[in-house]
Parts: C-alpha cells; sequence; structure tokens
C-alpha cells in the first residue's frame, strides 16, 4: 500500500479553515492566536468547544503534545494544534520540565511554583541558574495524521519575579542577550525569541 511502511511520510499541508487550539491555558491560547493571525485560519480555543483537559500521561513534550492535539481532533472532527511546554533548569535535572504546570497546583499558582523552583535551587547556592524553555507543537487530523515541532530558549532564572506581562514561570526568566524578563517583555518582542516562536517558526516553515 503506497504511503506506508518504511517510506518517509511528506508533511502535510494545512488548508484554510478551523483549526482547533487544544490548550486550556489563557495566556498560550492568547500567543498561538497571536501567532497564527493572517494565515486564513478560523481559530477556536478548546475552551470555546467545551473540550474536556486531557490527563498528560506521556514522559516527553512531544508525546503530551500529541496526546492533547489528538485527543482534540477525534472530538472536534476538526485538525487541532496542542502546545506542550515547560520550564527546565539545568541545577535541577531538567526539572519542572513536562511537570511544569504540576508544580503550580491544583490552584495553578505560579507564584507557588517559582517559589518551589527558588527553594530547590537556595540548597545550591553555586549552582548555575541556566535554563530553558521547551515547546512541543503537535497539529493532529481527525483521520490520525499528525506532524511535531519542538522549539527552545535559554536563558538564566533570577529573583524576585519581575514584569506581569507574560504568564506561568515568565517573571523569573531572563533570556540570553536580554536585561528584561519575559514577564516584563512585550508579547510580540517575546513571540520573535521564545520557545513557542521557534517551534511556530518550523511549524510554518512546514505546513503552510
Ligand atoms: O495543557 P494546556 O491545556 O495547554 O495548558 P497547561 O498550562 O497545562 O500547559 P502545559 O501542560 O504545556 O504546561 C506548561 C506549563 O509550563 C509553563 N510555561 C509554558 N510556556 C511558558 C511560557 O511561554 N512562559 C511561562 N511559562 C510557560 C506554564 O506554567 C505552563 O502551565
Ligand atoms: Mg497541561
Amino acid at each position: 500500500m503506497s504511503g506506508e511502511g518504511n517510506e518517509p511520510q511528506a508533511i502535510r499541508k494545512l488548508q484554510p479553515g478551523k483549526l482547533v487550539i487544544a490548550s486550556h491555558n489563557a495566556g498560550k491560547v492568547r500567543e498561538i492566536a497571536a501567532l497564527l493571525e493572517g494565515r486564513g485560519l478560523d481559530v477556536i480555543s478548546a475552551g470555546d468547544l467545551d473540550l474536556p483537559e486531557p490527563e498528560e500521561t506521556g514522559t516527553t513534550f512531544v508525546m503530551n503534545a500529541e496526546l492533547k492535539a489528538r485527543a482534540a481532533a477525534d472530538l472536534s472532527g476538526l485538525p487541532a494544534l496542542a502546545d506542550d511546554s515547560g520550564l527546565c533548569v539545568d541545577a535541577l535535572g531538567g526539572d519542572p520540565g513536562i511537570f511544569s504546570a504540576r508544580w503550580g497546583g491544583e490552584n495553578k499558582d505560579f507564584n507557588h511554583a517559582m517559589g518551589l523552583v527558588e527553594d530547590k535551587l537556595a540548597a545550591q547556592p553555586d549552582a548555575p541558574r541556566d535554563a530553558h524553555f521547551v515547546c512541543a507543537l503537535a497539529l493532529a487530523w481527525p483521520d490520525g495524521h499528525v506532524e511535531w515541532f519542538e522549539g527552545r530558549v535559554d536563558g538564566t532564572l533570577v529573583w524576585p519575579p519581575r514584569g506581569t506581562k507574560g504568564h506561568g514561570y515568565d517573571p523569573v526568566f531572563l533570556p540570553i542577550g536580554y536585561d528584561i524578563t519575559f514577564g516584563e517583555m512585550d508579547e510580540p518582542a517575546k513571540n520573535e525569541i521564545s520557545h513557542r516562536g521557534d517551534a511556530f517558526r518550523q511549524m510554518v516553515a512546514a505546513v503552510f
């Protein structure tokens, strides 16, 4: 059968029309909608469609992005784009990583989550504060086809948290080459250098 077996799979183009943003995180949905602007897509969020939040049982960012995108595509019958992302701190062996949202607890309290990172780093006062954000994007179609892209941005962590423009861990993340945190940066400037912007540029080059 053609297209199966060991043949490389062609990248599938995304046609103009409806696209579900398979995320329940308002900050991410806002950034994703801005990154997709002007591409002829009618963007609907998982929240607008009342889609349930799937349990993130994967062990990698890509696995979790794929399971969220597939769940939304299956339930909506539309192509769906999911983002699984997180902050990886070198001195903490890559934590919180795929558990970044879960460190915010049931109330999704990122002051608490940033405090947890600070407390754990306090035990290693001489360790470098290097960290990076990762963003895996998965684009899934209702017939099961899926495409993946992964982006990254490197930086260092600073305390106290600075700025109120971003979301999640943005106030403690100082990207390399900048003297303001993601929390102090306007959204278009953040999108230009962020893990999410990086993954999006790869996706745009491939599927449009
Ligand atoms: O799964 P969905 O519904 O998309 O929403 P979520 O918030 O649970 O998203 P993730 O599972 O991907 O967890 C990612 C967490 O990592 C953090 N994060 C990801 N991208 C970030 C960014 O650009 N700035 C700050 N924090 C970010 C933020 O705390 C997120 O809650
Ligand atoms: Mg999540």
